[in-house]
């Protein structure tokens, strides 16, 4: 009998502080600034998770999900989540406008994903398109956005951004993102597991771009800080840079990472909303334009957000020889991926 009372009283003090919770987050949601946060490609396999994730944000005010179909299903569903987030769905190219309106960040997951035996850059052919024609609708709807790439070949699809952007005369190089936290994030994964170390503790800068050699995770500059070099260091660099082959090869034909992308994204755009609410010491690994690496207008690095997007982008740091090669040796293919970008946008 007393002991049925004390797991009664335990029940009782959890949805207490359950409850707690729930208010502290909907005063902080409904006290702190109002922020709209819009995704394009809400309805596929990445976008539905990250609206998701999205709606449980309590910096989130209104959610906004985009497609070019499906999409009143998914804000329907998402709605009915007890957070305080608004949610509106919009399909079709009519809706885009309303989407965007008043945006204070617009995630972009639209578009094909890989299939085994295809590279990033393959799908360049139909995602450049796709990426182009919405950018044209966040300069004309929401030209103050901060905007965060996910489609992929990210390392063409950010300067194909930057273009419509300077085009439209929009053009706010503060503003513009390439999603790379998934490679953080399984950089962090990796390192975790092979050092036996607790993954929340740890954090690997992953620098330069978005595909096969040209990311480049800095496990020199892991924390915490652990020995690794030689055979061990080079297939925990391959693992990272081959992460998405790995999830692609695993789906066998149907899709490739949508779960820990959304996590990641998730990650991202929590982190430009703190920026933009004015929180102090807010750094991420994003691809941005960026002068650190002379021949690179476009490179992903650690960057400090803040209320206008990028307030700072830090350099390298001290790198080893090994990472100083591998910096080397994807100049070439990720300046080519940047001019593919730029030229799409001239050519078409
Ligand atoms: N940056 C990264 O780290 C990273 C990680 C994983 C996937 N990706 C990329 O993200 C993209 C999406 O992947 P996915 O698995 O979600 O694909 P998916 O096919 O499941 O979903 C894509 C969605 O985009 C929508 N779409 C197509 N054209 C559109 C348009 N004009 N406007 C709005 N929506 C449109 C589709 O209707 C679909 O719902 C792919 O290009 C993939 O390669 C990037
Ligand atoms: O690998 C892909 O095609 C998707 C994405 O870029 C990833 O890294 O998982």
């Amino acid at each position: 009998m007393a002991s049925a009372r004390g797991s009664i009283v335990r029940s009782l003090r959890l949805v207490g502080q359950h409850v707690q919770k729930q208010q502290s987050r909907e005063m902080s949601s409904s006290s702190g600034p109002q922020r709209k946060v819009a995704v394009l490609g809400a309805a596929g396999g990445i976008g539905q998770p990250l609206g998701l994730l999205m709606k449980l944000n309590p910096l989130v005010t209104h959610l906004s999900l985009y497609d070019i179909a499906g999409t009143p299903g998914v804000a329907a569903d998402i709605s009915h989540c007890n957070t305080p987030a608004e949610v509106s769905g919009y399909a079709g190219d009519a809706d885009l406008g309303k989407a965007l309106e008043g945006a204070d960040i617009v995630i972009i997951p639209a578009g094909v994903p890989r299939k085994p035996g295809m590279t990033r850059d393959d799908l360049f052919k139909i995602n450049a398109g796709i990426v182009k024609s919405l950018c044209a609708a966040i300069s004309q709807h929401c030209p103050e956005a901060l905007v965060a790439m996910i489609s992929n070949p990210v390392n063409s699809t950010v300067p194909i951004a930057a273009e419509v952007f300077k085009k439209a005369g929009t053009y706010d190089p503060r503003k513009l993102f390439g999603v790379t936290t998934l490679d953080v994030v399984r950089a962090r994964t990796f390192y975790a597991a092979k050092k036996g170390l607790n993954v929340r503790d740890v954090d690997v800068p992953v620098v330069g771009g978005h595909a096969g050699i040209t990311i480049l995770p800095l496990f020199s500059q892991a924390t915490p800080k652990k020995s690794l070099e030689g055979e061990e260091l080079d297939a925990l660099t391959k693992r990272t840079q081959d992460g998405g082959t790995e999830v692609v090869q695993a789906k066998a034909g149907k899709g490739s990472a949508t779960l820990s992308m959304a996590y990641a994204g998730a990650l991202f755009a929590e982190a430009c909303l703190k920026g933009l609410n004015g929180q102090k010491g807010v750094i991420e690994c994003t691809y941005v334009q960026s002068s650190i690496i002379p021949e690179l207008p476009f490179f992903s690095s650690k960057v400090r957000l803040g209320p206008n997007g990028v307030e700072e982008i830090m350099g390298l740091g001290q790198i080893t020889e090994y990472e100083s090669k591998a910096l080397e040796a994807m100049k070439s293919e990720l300046a080519s991926s940047i001019q593919k970008g730029v030229d799409f946008v001239h050519q078409s």
